[in-house]
């Protein structure tokens, strides 16, 4: 049934928030994070956020926080404003014909208008999609510290804390050689007590790959990450092919198409699923229909969002049936600052997923204030660090 609700105003604004620790990619280093949050109203008084955030500017993906917000600003909003707020699929699937690409602004879009939504009807977004088949998501944390001392101590943490009992090692920047000894010896420290997985973030040549999967597999490793470029299709599917290691595409998936080339020309034995790459909820939802359909196994990624963009991917993966490779929805937990008025509940391993209506979240207005781009205070310092160097 069309309504009179409409959209009254939309908003984008940039949370710059530092990391807790230097997180070592092979792409990029970073130290803090640049989170998007989109905010709209609507006329009858409902309120939805969504957040749109990549790693590392550039470095990792075509869209760049500033662009997310520029996306959204000049060409979103227009379309939104007006709109009957109750149709959040008719309006995505007018931003589809009128706007092109722009995956992780149309992301945030859509996740507003699903919390919108979902406030409106008195239901949790995961109902929107289906509905959940579980209230916990298990959750692995990346262990990306640079240094192999520290990132055992810190897996040793986690553990103890029955926080984390599978990670995740960033490689690929170092030799394939130092790579593999660094694997080794968190495996060999953490044994059965946690399961070992590695990312390359593209790194590697099909050559290196090769030899890489066999040392990795030889030292225990369960599972290696998007080992080669996106782009390379049969390249991925020979390494698949190996069979020495499962193999997880993850910058390859940029929403059903992409998942569907993958599928048939067997490129991955699991799809790490992303909202933002994906275009969004529903289209993330459909890339994951894809994995089913071919056999290829679950597992829900993250863009290392804050916490709204967390519970929007955490309310998705709620709905799959089989999540054989768990979740990495730790975003929040690698931030110095709580955003949300309540902190997600992440014990025993695992992430609550929230089932108040909408995501179930509420943006703290004092962490918003403190850590906005364009915050007036925020701006002075910068202009006065400026001025002194
Ligand atoms: O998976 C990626 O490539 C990006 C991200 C997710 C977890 C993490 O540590 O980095
Ligand atoms: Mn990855």
């Amino acid at each position: 049934m069309a309504s009179s609700i409409t959209i009254d105003s939309v908003e984008a604004f940039i949370l710059d928030v530092p990391t807790i620790r230097p997180h070592v990619l092979s792409v990029a280093t970073m130290r803090s994070q640049a989170m998007v949050i989109v905010r709209l109203v609507c006329s009858d008084g409902v309120e939805g956020i969504g957040e749109g955030t990549t790693i590392g500017g550039l470095s990792y993906g075509a869209e760049s926080p500033e662009g997310i917000k520029l996306a959204v600003d000049t060409y979103f909003a227009p379309v939104l404003t007006g709109a009957d707020a109750t149709r959040p699929a008719a309006i995505m699937a007018r931003l589809r014909r009128e706007i092109a690409a722009n995956h992780f602004a149309r992301n945030a879009v859509e996740t507003a208008l699903l919390d919108a939504q979902g406030k409106r009807l008195g239901v949790p977004v995961s109902e929107l999609l289906g509905g959940r088949v579980r209230d916990r998501l298990p959750v692995l944390w990346t262990l990306a510290s640079g240094d192999t001392a520290r990132d055992i101590e810190e897996a040793e943490a986690m553990l103890a804390s029955r926080r984390h009992d599978a990670f995740k090692l960033k490689i690929g920047k170092r030799p394939l050689e130092a790579d593999v000894a660094h694997a080794a010896a968190i495996k060999k420290a953490l044994g059965d007590r946690a399961s070992v997985r590695v990312d390359v973030n593209q790194a590697w040549s099909e050559v290196t790959a090769k030899r890489g999967l066999a040392m990795l597999a030889d030292a225990g490793v369960d599972l290696v990450e998007q080992p080669i470029r996106a782009s390379s299709l049969s390249g991925m599917a020979r390494l698949t092919a190996m069979g020495r290691l499962a193999v997880m595409a993850d910058e390859a998936l940029y929403g059903p198409e992409t998942g569907f080339a993958y599928a048939a020309a067997g490129a991955a034995d699991v799809f790490a699923i992303k909202i933002a790459q994906a275009g969004g909820l529903t289209a993330a939802r459909g890339l994951a229909a894809i994995a089913e359909a071919a056999g290829v196994a679950l597992y829900g990624g993250t863009m290392l969002e804050g916490g709204v963009g967390t519970v929007a991917s955490a309310q998705l993966f709620a709905t799959f049936a089989d999540l054989a490779f768990g979740t990495e929805l730790f975003g929040p937990l690698l931030l110095t600052e709580e955003v949300l008025a309540q902190p997600l509940d992440y014990s025993d391993y695992s992430l609550a997923v929230p089932d108040g209506p909408g995501l179930g979240i509420a943006l703290n207005p004092d962490a918003v204030a403190a850590f906005r781009r364009d915050a007036p205070a925020r701006t002075t310092v910068l202009l006065s660090g400026q001025a002194k160097g």
